[in-house]
Protein backbone atom coordinates (compact mmCIF):
# COMPACT_ATOMS: atom_id res chain seq x y z
CA UNK A 1 0.00 0.00 0.00
CA UNK A 2 1.17 3.23 -1.27
CA UNK A 3 1.40 6.02 1.81
CA UNK A 4 0.11 9.37 0.65
CA UNK A 5 2.86 12.04 1.64
CA UNK A 6 1.98 16.28 1.61
CA UNK A 7 4.63 18.32 1.14
CA UNK A 8 4.38 22.10 1.30
CA UNK A 9 6.95 25.28 1.80
CA UNK A 10 6.12 28.24 3.20
CA UNK A 11 8.83 31.59 2.96
CA UNK A 12 10.29 33.62 5.64
CA UNK A 13 8.60 37.30 5.56
CA UNK A 14 9.51 40.85 6.92
CA UNK A 15 6.80 41.42 9.43
CA UNK A 16 5.79 45.64 10.38
CA UNK A 17 7.66 46.59 6.55
CA UNK A 18 8.75 49.89 9.34
CA UNK A 19 5.48 51.56 8.59
CA UNK A 20 2.81 48.99 9.73
CA UNK A 21 2.96 47.53 13.00
CA UNK A 22 1.26 44.54 13.01
CA UNK A 23 -0.60 45.46 9.61
CA UNK A 24 1.97 45.12 6.82
CA UNK A 25 4.38 41.83 5.90
CA UNK A 26 6.29 40.82 2.58
CA UNK A 27 6.92 37.25 1.86
CA UNK A 28 10.81 36.69 0.69
CA UNK A 29 12.52 35.03 -2.14
CA UNK A 30 16.46 35.03 -2.66
CA UNK A 31 17.65 36.02 -5.68
CA UNK A 32 20.24 33.45 -5.72
CA UNK A 33 17.42 30.47 -5.43
CA UNK A 34 18.06 29.98 -1.83
CA UNK A 35 15.14 28.39 -0.47
CA UNK A 36 14.65 30.69 2.61
CA UNK A 37 11.76 29.26 5.11
CA UNK A 38 10.54 26.07 6.51
CA UNK A 39 8.83 22.94 4.98
CA UNK A 40 6.51 20.36 6.85
CA UNK A 41 5.50 17.42 5.44
CA UNK A 42 1.97 15.13 6.39
CA UNK A 43 2.12 11.37 5.56
CA UNK A 44 -0.21 8.98 6.98
CA UNK A 45 -0.13 7.37 9.82
CA UNK A 46 -2.40 5.53 12.46
CA UNK A 47 -0.67 7.65 15.60
CA UNK A 48 0.63 11.21 15.34
CA UNK A 49 4.72 11.94 15.69
CA UNK A 50 6.71 14.99 14.66
CA UNK A 51 10.06 14.45 13.31
CA UNK A 52 12.64 17.88 12.76
CA UNK A 53 15.18 18.23 10.85
CA UNK A 54 17.36 21.29 9.01
CA UNK A 55 19.80 23.66 10.24
CA UNK A 56 17.79 24.80 13.24
CA UNK A 57 16.08 22.26 14.63
CA UNK A 58 18.59 21.72 17.71
CA UNK A 59 17.45 25.05 19.03
CA UNK A 60 14.04 24.26 18.92
CA UNK A 61 12.77 23.56 22.31
CA UNK A 62 12.86 20.22 23.44
CA UNK A 63 10.29 17.49 23.14
CA UNK A 64 7.88 17.32 20.23
CA UNK A 65 4.78 18.37 22.46
CA UNK A 66 6.12 21.78 22.31
CA UNK A 67 6.87 22.54 18.66
CA UNK A 68 4.55 24.73 16.97
CA UNK A 69 3.83 22.37 14.60
CA UNK A 70 2.23 20.02 17.30
CA UNK A 71 -0.18 22.31 18.32
CA UNK A 72 -1.03 23.35 14.87
CA UNK A 73 -1.82 19.21 14.66
CA UNK A 74 -4.01 19.58 17.60
CA UNK A 75 -5.84 22.83 16.43
CA UNK A 76 -6.65 21.31 12.91
CA UNK A 77 -7.42 18.36 14.69
CA UNK A 78 -10.33 20.27 16.36
CA UNK A 79 -11.66 22.21 13.97
CA UNK A 80 -11.72 19.74 11.74
CA UNK A 81 -13.82 17.48 14.32
CA UNK A 82 -16.09 20.51 15.92
CA UNK A 83 -17.24 20.95 11.57
CA UNK A 84 -18.38 17.38 11.17
CA UNK A 85 -14.93 16.27 9.45
CA UNK A 86 -12.96 12.95 9.64
CA UNK A 87 -9.75 13.09 11.86
CA UNK A 88 -6.72 13.26 9.92
CA UNK A 89 -4.79 10.17 11.05
CA UNK A 90 -0.84 11.30 9.89
CA UNK A 91 2.51 11.80 11.12
CA UNK A 92 4.55 14.96 10.59
CA UNK A 93 7.61 15.96 9.53
CA UNK A 94 9.33 19.78 9.56
CA UNK A 95 12.42 21.21 7.89
CA UNK A 96 13.63 23.89 9.87
CA UNK A 97 15.96 26.13 8.24
CA UNK A 98 14.69 29.58 9.57
CA UNK A 99 16.52 30.91 12.97
CA UNK A 100 14.17 30.80 15.91
CA UNK A 101 13.53 34.84 17.07
CA UNK A 102 15.53 36.19 13.79
CA UNK A 103 12.94 38.19 12.60
CA UNK A 104 12.10 36.53 9.37
CA UNK A 105 8.94 35.10 10.96
CA UNK A 106 10.30 31.77 11.78
CA UNK A 107 7.36 30.57 13.36
CA UNK A 108 4.80 31.78 10.94
CA UNK A 109 6.81 29.69 8.44
CA UNK A 110 6.09 26.13 10.62
CA UNK A 111 2.81 27.38 11.45
CA UNK A 112 1.79 28.10 7.08
CA UNK A 113 3.83 25.03 5.97
CA UNK A 114 1.83 22.63 8.61
CA UNK A 115 -1.81 23.90 8.07
CA UNK A 116 -1.17 24.00 4.49
CA UNK A 117 0.25 20.47 3.94
CA UNK A 118 -2.43 19.42 6.47
CA UNK A 119 -5.47 21.01 4.95
CA UNK A 120 -4.46 20.19 1.15
CA UNK A 121 -4.53 16.32 2.90
CA UNK A 122 -7.49 16.61 4.07
CA UNK A 123 -9.17 17.94 0.77
CA UNK A 124 -8.77 21.10 1.32
CA UNK A 125 -11.58 21.48 4.10
CA UNK A 126 -10.83 25.05 4.67
CA UNK A 127 -10.93 28.19 3.12
CA UNK A 128 -7.54 30.42 2.59
CA UNK A 129 -9.47 32.88 4.79
CA UNK A 130 -10.25 30.53 7.75
CA UNK A 131 -6.86 28.70 7.26
CA UNK A 132 -5.10 32.09 8.17
CA UNK A 133 -7.41 32.36 10.96
CA UNK A 134 -6.17 29.39 12.14
CA UNK A 135 -2.74 30.47 11.36
CA UNK A 136 -2.72 33.78 13.48
CA UNK A 137 -4.45 31.96 16.70
CA UNK A 138 -1.29 30.12 16.33
CA UNK A 139 1.11 32.76 15.85
CA UNK A 140 -0.65 34.68 18.98
CA UNK A 141 -0.37 31.59 21.03
CA UNK A 142 3.63 32.26 20.64
CA UNK A 143 4.14 35.62 20.80
CA UNK A 144 1.86 36.47 22.93
CA UNK A 145 -0.91 38.20 20.63
CA UNK A 146 -2.33 37.42 17.73
CA UNK A 147 -0.57 39.52 14.27
CA UNK A 148 -0.84 38.29 10.99
CA UNK A 149 1.79 40.34 9.63
CA UNK A 150 4.46 37.27 9.01
CA UNK A 151 1.52 34.30 8.68
CA UNK A 152 -0.62 36.23 6.40
CA UNK A 153 2.66 36.89 3.75
CA UNK A 154 4.16 33.74 4.21
CA UNK A 155 0.69 31.86 3.30
CA UNK A 156 -0.56 34.12 0.09
CA UNK A 157 2.57 36.01 -1.16
CA UNK A 158 3.85 39.43 -1.76
CA UNK A 159 3.42 42.15 0.45
CA UNK A 160 -0.06 42.05 2.30
CA UNK A 161 -1.86 44.48 4.17
CA UNK A 162 -4.06 42.86 7.38
CA UNK A 163 -7.78 44.80 7.09
CA UNK A 164 -8.34 44.13 10.86
CA UNK A 165 -12.38 42.05 9.52
CA UNK A 166 -12.72 38.80 9.67
CA UNK A 167 -12.79 38.05 6.16
CA UNK A 168 -10.97 39.09 4.06
CA UNK A 169 -8.20 39.10 6.73
CA UNK A 170 -5.51 40.13 4.77
CA UNK A 171 -5.35 42.14 0.99
CA UNK A 172 -2.75 41.82 -1.55
CA UNK A 173 -0.94 44.71 -2.76
CA UNK A 174 0.88 45.93 -5.69
CA UNK A 175 4.69 47.04 -5.01
CA UNK A 176 7.39 47.85 -7.23
CA UNK A 177 8.81 44.74 -8.89
CA UNK A 178 12.42 46.48 -9.34
CA UNK A 179 12.86 46.58 -5.54
CA UNK A 180 15.47 44.34 -4.20
CA UNK A 181 15.22 43.10 -0.35
CA UNK A 182 18.01 42.79 1.21
CA UNK A 183 17.90 41.00 4.57
CA UNK A 184 20.74 40.40 7.35
CA UNK A 185 20.14 38.31 10.18
CA UNK A 186 22.72 39.18 12.99
CA UNK A 187 22.62 35.37 14.44
CA UNK A 188 21.60 36.49 17.82
CA UNK A 189 18.00 35.70 18.88
CA UNK A 190 14.80 38.66 19.69
CA UNK A 191 11.95 36.74 21.86
CA UNK A 192 8.61 38.05 19.69
CA UNK A 193 7.19 38.28 22.93
CA UNK A 194 9.53 39.67 25.09
CA UNK A 195 10.16 42.60 22.76
CA UNK A 196 6.34 43.26 21.81
CA UNK A 197 6.59 43.67 25.81
CA UNK A 198 9.04 46.39 25.36
CA UNK A 199 6.40 48.88 23.80
CA UNK A 200 4.81 51.46 25.09
CA UNK A 201 0.93 50.65 25.86
CA UNK A 202 -0.30 54.31 24.49
CA UNK A 203 1.40 56.74 21.92
CA UNK A 204 1.11 60.72 21.39
CA UNK A 205 -1.17 61.61 19.11
CA UNK A 206 1.66 62.70 16.58
CA UNK A 207 2.79 59.63 16.48
CA UNK A 208 -0.90 58.36 16.27
CA UNK A 209 -0.77 60.70 13.30
CA UNK A 210 2.27 60.17 11.61
CA UNK A 211 1.35 56.66 11.53
CA UNK A 212 -1.95 57.22 10.13
CA UNK A 213 -0.41 59.20 7.25
CA UNK A 214 2.67 57.27 6.36
CA UNK A 215 0.43 54.12 5.99
CA UNK A 216 -2.51 55.25 3.98
CA UNK A 217 0.28 57.66 1.46
CA UNK A 218 2.14 54.28 1.36
CA UNK A 219 -0.67 52.15 -0.08
CA UNK A 220 -1.63 55.40 -2.26
CA UNK A 221 1.56 55.51 -3.73
CA UNK A 222 1.55 51.54 -4.48
CA UNK A 223 -1.34 52.55 -6.71
CA UNK A 224 0.04 55.56 -8.24
CA UNK A 225 3.15 53.75 -8.60
CA UNK A 226 5.24 56.48 -6.65
CA UNK A 227 8.19 54.76 -5.57
CA UNK A 228 9.93 57.88 -3.90
CA UNK A 229 6.87 58.79 -1.97
CA UNK A 230 6.10 55.41 -0.82
CA UNK A 231 10.36 55.23 0.30
CA UNK A 232 9.35 57.73 2.05
CA UNK A 233 7.26 56.73 4.50
CA UNK A 234 8.91 53.84 5.03
CA UNK A 235 9.74 54.64 8.85
CA UNK A 236 8.87 53.44 11.63
CA UNK A 237 7.23 55.63 14.70
CA UNK A 238 5.54 52.73 16.77
CA UNK A 239 8.71 50.02 17.49
CA UNK A 240 12.03 50.62 16.32
CA UNK A 241 13.11 53.77 19.31
CA UNK A 242 12.05 51.28 21.90
CA UNK A 243 13.71 47.52 20.17
CA UNK A 244 16.90 48.96 18.84
CA UNK A 245 18.30 48.66 22.10
CA UNK A 246 17.98 44.92 21.63
CA UNK A 247 20.10 45.26 18.75
CA UNK A 248 23.93 46.00 18.96
CA UNK A 249 25.12 48.53 15.86
CA UNK A 250 21.48 48.98 14.63
CA UNK A 251 22.14 52.62 13.91
CA UNK A 252 25.57 52.02 12.44
CA UNK A 253 23.92 49.46 9.97
CA UNK A 254 21.41 52.30 9.13
CA UNK A 255 23.93 55.24 7.93
CA UNK A 256 26.05 52.53 6.09
CA UNK A 257 22.97 51.22 4.11
CA UNK A 258 21.83 55.16 3.33
CA UNK A 259 25.28 55.91 2.63
CA UNK A 260 24.68 52.94 -0.22
CA UNK A 261 21.48 54.63 -1.44
CA UNK A 262 18.70 52.79 0.50
CA UNK A 263 15.42 53.43 -0.19
CA UNK A 264 14.54 52.39 3.21
CA UNK A 265 15.62 50.76 6.09
CA UNK A 266 14.24 48.87 8.98
CA UNK A 267 13.58 46.33 11.65
CA UNK A 268 12.68 43.11 10.11
CA UNK A 269 9.94 41.77 12.33
CA UNK A 270 10.78 42.15 16.32
CA UNK A 271 14.81 42.04 14.58
CA UNK A 272 17.19 41.20 15.14
CA UNK A 273 17.56 40.94 11.31
CA UNK A 274 17.55 44.26 9.16
CA UNK A 275 16.15 45.03 6.03
CA UNK A 276 16.40 47.73 3.18
CA UNK A 277 15.49 48.48 0.10
CA UNK A 278 17.53 49.30 -2.44
CA UNK A 279 16.72 49.99 -6.24
CA UNK A 280 20.14 48.87 -7.84
CA UNK A 281 21.79 45.77 -7.08
CA UNK A 282 24.81 47.12 -7.25
CA UNK A 283 24.02 49.15 -3.80
CA UNK A 284 22.49 45.81 -2.33
CA UNK A 285 25.58 44.01 -2.92
CA UNK A 286 27.80 46.89 -0.96
CA UNK A 287 24.80 47.07 1.63
CA UNK A 288 25.22 43.45 1.73
CA UNK A 289 29.36 43.49 2.14
CA UNK A 290 29.33 46.11 5.09
CA UNK A 291 26.19 44.40 7.20
CA UNK A 292 28.09 41.21 6.63
CA UNK A 293 31.11 42.21 7.66
CA UNK A 294 29.88 44.64 10.46
CA UNK A 295 26.73 43.56 12.00
CA UNK A 296 26.41 39.58 12.04
CA UNK A 297 27.82 38.47 15.53
CA UNK A 298 28.44 35.28 14.90
CA UNK A 299 28.56 31.92 12.72
CA UNK A 300 24.64 31.74 13.04
CA UNK A 301 24.12 34.65 10.69
CA UNK A 302 24.00 35.29 7.32
CA UNK A 303 22.40 37.93 4.67
CA UNK A 304 20.43 37.30 1.18
CA UNK A 305 19.26 39.35 -1.48
CA UNK A 306 15.46 38.77 -1.99
CA UNK A 307 12.70 40.08 -4.61
CA UNK A 308 8.94 39.84 -2.84
CA UNK A 309 7.75 35.90 -3.08
CA UNK A 310 4.74 36.37 -4.73
CA UNK A 311 3.64 33.17 -4.76
CA UNK A 312 3.87 32.27 -0.79
CA UNK A 313 2.90 29.14 0.63
CA UNK A 314 3.62 26.02 -2.18
CA UNK A 315 2.76 22.19 -1.99
CA UNK A 316 5.85 20.11 -3.41
CA UNK A 317 4.69 17.08 -4.83
N1 LIG B 1 8.56 25.21 14.72
C1 LIG B 1 8.91 26.29 15.41
N2 LIG B 1 9.52 27.31 14.79
C2 LIG B 1 9.90 28.42 15.49
N3 LIG B 1 9.72 28.57 16.81
C3 LIG B 1 9.13 27.56 17.48
C4 LIG B 1 8.70 26.40 16.81
N4 LIG B 1 8.13 25.58 17.73
C5 LIG B 1 8.22 26.21 18.91
N5 LIG B 1 8.83 27.39 18.78
C6 LIG B 1 9.08 28.36 19.88
O1 LIG B 1 8.34 29.52 19.60
C7 LIG B 1 9.04 30.67 19.96
C8 LIG B 1 9.21 31.51 18.72
O2 LIG B 1 9.72 32.72 19.11
P1 LIG B 1 9.61 34.02 18.27
O3 LIG B 1 10.40 35.01 19.01
O4 LIG B 1 8.18 34.34 17.97
O5 LIG B 1 10.37 33.58 16.96
P2 LIG B 1 10.18 34.08 15.50
O6 LIG B 1 10.14 35.57 15.60
O7 LIG B 1 11.42 33.63 14.81
O8 LIG B 1 8.95 33.50 14.98
C9 LIG B 1 10.37 30.22 20.54
O9 LIG B 1 10.27 30.15 21.93
C10 LIG B 1 10.54 28.82 19.95
O10 LIG B 1 11.31 27.98 20.77
N1 LIG C 1 4.37 42.60 14.11
C1 LIG C 1 5.18 41.68 14.87
C2 LIG C 1 6.12 40.94 13.94
C3 LIG C 1 7.01 39.94 14.61
O1 LIG C 1 7.82 39.31 13.64
P1 LIG C 1 8.90 38.19 14.04
O2 LIG C 1 9.46 37.71 12.74
O3 LIG C 1 9.91 38.88 14.89
O4 LIG C 1 8.15 37.12 14.78
C4 LIG C 1 5.97 42.46 15.92
O5 LIG C 1 6.65 43.41 15.52
O6 LIG C 1 5.88 42.14 17.11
Amino acid sequence: MTVKTTKAFAPASIGNVSLGFDLLGAALHPIDGTTLGDWVSVSDADEFSLSVDGQFADRLPPGTENNIVTKCYAYFQSSLSSSGHAPLKVKMHLHKTLPIGSGLGSSASSIVAAFHAMNEHAGKPFSENTLLVMMGELEGQISGSVHYDNVAPSYIGGLVLMTGEDSPIAAKLPCFENWYWLVCYSGISVSTAEARRLLPKQYTLSDTLDFGRQLSVFVHSLYAKNEVLAAKMMTDVIAEQHRKVLLPRFDDAREACMRSNALAFGISGSGPTVFAVARELEDAKNMQAWLEKEYIQNDDGFSHICKLDIEGAILIS
